[in-house]
């Protein structure tokens, strides 16, 4: 069985973060490990609280581990400040991890902020150059680019303009424009668009978490990244079209539709 970890924040309401994480990994076969950054206290209506994990007890997360179950592939989730992103990119860097993909968590569906404004160069800087593939919403694009993106054109310029400070996939995910939910993947000039028409479920909560969790799965088993990420996009697209409906807000997917 291969193995991954998720390094992220935890939603006690299970639609998002590490809950989310561990389900997609469960429903891929894969054993599932997680080391926790941050406790929110949220549900399907919104963030009610979030408590950083100390940098030190995350550095010890990190070592418990890699250096007992060493995992195929990683994936990034919520980091919301600078010295547990620098305590994460240098433990990464210490045990040499592989696959990595970093979903640069800002805003939550609700609208909460995640990642503390100053924390958002640490990130560049000394995250992204150790991840395979980067995969950010409309908004986080827009934070790492620099302008706005209304239309899939805007998409191409904005990948275009990260790919300036990062060399790996870029993943723009096209889930909050209007118009459909094409995402696209950037790489050295080539632009692959994965074309998804919208399901019409406002239960989106979690969606980024289970797409980047289900990516890190496809890698851990050998796919490249194009076919990864395929197979990631066909995953999302039953668990959004299974209309799986709880909670009082915007509620969470139905992870085990694949079973
Ligand atoms: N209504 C929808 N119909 C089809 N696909 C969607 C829909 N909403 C989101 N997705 C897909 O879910 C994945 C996560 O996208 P998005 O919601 O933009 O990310 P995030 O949760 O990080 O904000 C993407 O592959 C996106 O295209
Ligand atoms: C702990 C945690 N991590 C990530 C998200 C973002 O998920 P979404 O944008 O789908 O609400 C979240 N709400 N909570």
């Amino acid at each position: 069985m291969k193995k991954v970890l998720t390094i992220a924040g935890s939603d006690p309401s299970g639609g998002a973060g590490i809950q989310a994480d561990l389900k997609t990994m469960t429903c891929h076969k894969i054993y599932g490990m997680s080391v926790i950054t941050a406790l929110t206290a949220q549900n399907t209506t919104g963030v009610y609280g979030v408590s950083e994990v100390p940098p030190e007890f995350v550095e010890a997360q990190l070592d418990a581990v890699f250096t007992d179950i060493y995992p195929d592939a990683v994936k990034i989730g919520m980091v919301s400040n600078k010295e547990i992103i620098s305590v994460i990119a240098d433990k990464l860097i210490e045990y040499k991890a592989k696959k990595i993909v970093l979903d640069p968590v800002m805003v939550a569906t609700s609208g909460s902020k995640l990642c503390k404004d100053d924390s958002i160069e640490m990130l560049i800087n000394k995250l992204m150059p150790l991840a395979t593939v980067i995969t950010p919403n409309i908004q986080e694009a827009e934070v790492l680019c620099g302008f706005e993106i209304e239309n899939k054109e805007d998409m191409e310029k904005a990948a275009i303009k990260i790919a300036e400070k990062y060399s790996g996939y870029i993943l723009i995910k096209g889930g909050h424009l209007v118009t459909g939910s094409d995402d696209l993947l950037y790489m050295d000039g080539d632009c692959i668009w994965y074309e998804q028409e919208r399901i019409n479920n406002m239960n989106s909560h979690g969606t980024g978490c289970t797409l980047s969790s289900a990516i890190a799965c496809n890698l851990a088993e050998g796919h490249d990244v194009k076919t990864s990420i395929l197979n990631a996009k066909n995953y999302i697209t039953g668990a959004l079209k299974a209309n799986f409906s709880i909670g009082k807000g915007r509620g969470p997917l139905n992870h085990c539709w694949n079973l």
